[in-house]
């Protein structure tokens, strides 16, 4: 079953592009990514889900309901860590998670203790007392402290050190385990990397592709990188699927997507000093979908 679908989803501010026609899915207990660069329309489509805006045009559901017609109905589901997170500065933490708490049913209480614990955020302080990393934890746990259905992050690690991070990635893991779907929603990629099992690429409001994270890395790019004394004949390396040639310092770096036994045989005959043959990382990969996308669109 998709948890969440989206068809054709199109929202202009006036007459400024937020999104245009997106489509993707995300099926119940995945953890899905959503990436993109700032100002890709990551908000827009979360926002539009949210019914927190009205779409132009286009449809979306969530657990098979439509999602502007049903929006109240269907957030009680979903915990959701919007980019940016607002408080009343005055209140205490304890007393902005109680308050959160109040608005579902039968919340367990005991679960924001726990919580915060485990995110190591103190119960008894102001939020004007807290560091902005501080203040998104708070944000966590209003998220998840009801034990949602559908989990909805944007950006959610700004601000949390590398530790707190991987804690962090932990109790999402662990929600998913217990049967929650998540959308991630990130301009980092090594983070949807490590997280995220498929993957949406929005740029410039629409989505460049939807792809499983391992295929993506796995089955269509590798990343070479030769090491050379003297002089390179670099266009000897420039066969069909070599893309993102470069030169530095006598190092020759290229991906290359194909049949790995052409490139062996160009390898013949070359004298190397090294020669590393690795997985690009999902922003190499992620680079070249981009250029390859502008390529496309020059006349
Ligand atoms: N309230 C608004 N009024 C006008 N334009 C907006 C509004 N909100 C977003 N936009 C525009 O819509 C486009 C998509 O923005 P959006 O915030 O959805 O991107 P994003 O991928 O979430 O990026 P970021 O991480 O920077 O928020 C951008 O060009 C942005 O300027």
């Amino acid at each position: 079953m998709n948890v969440i679908e989206i068809n054709q989803l199109t929202k202009y501010y006036g007459k400024h592009r937020g999104i245009e026609n997106v489509s993707f899915s995300v099926e119940e207990g995945e953890i899905f990514g959503f990436i993109g660069p700032n100002g890709a329309g990551k908000s827009t489509t979360i926002r539009a889900l949210l019914s927190l805006i009205h779409p132009t045009s286009g449809s979306a559901t969530i657990f098979g309901k439509d999602c502007i017609k049903y929006g109240s109905e269907i957030r009680r589901d979903i915990g959701y860590l919007p980019s940016e997170v607002f408080y009343y500065e005055h209140m205490k933490v304890k007393e902005v998670l109680n308050y959160s708490a109040s608005f579902y049913d039968n919340v367990d209480t005991s679960r924001i203790a726990s919580l915060a614990e485990v995110m190591n955020l103190d119960l008894n302080k102001r939020i004007d007392d807290l560091s902005y990393g501080n203040k998104k934890k708070v944000g966590i746990i209003q998220g998840l402290l009801h034990e949602p259905r559908l989990i909805i992050l944007d950006e959610p690690t700004g601000g949390l050190d590398p530790l707190m991070q991987q804690t962090f990635f932990e109790l999402i893991r662990a929600e998913n385990k217990k049967g929650a779907t998540v959308l991630f929603s990130s301009h980092i990629l090594s983070e949807v990397q490590k997280l995220c099992g498929r993957v949406a690429i929005i740029k410039d409001g629409t989505i460049v592709r939807v792809e499983n994270i391992r295929d993506m890395q796995k089955h269509n790019y590798k990343k070479f990188t030769l090491d050379y004394k003297g002089v390179m004949d670099v266009q000897h390396f420039n066969l069909e699927g070599v893309t993102n040639l470069t030169v530095n310092e006598n190092s020759l770096h290229f991906l290359f997507k194909g049949d790995i036994n052409r490139m062996v045989e160009r390898l013949q005959g070359q004298y190397l000093l090294n020669l590393l043959v690795e997985e690009p990382s999902l922003e190499e990969i992620f680079m070249h979908y981009y250029q390859k996308e502008e390529k496309e669109a020059q006349p």
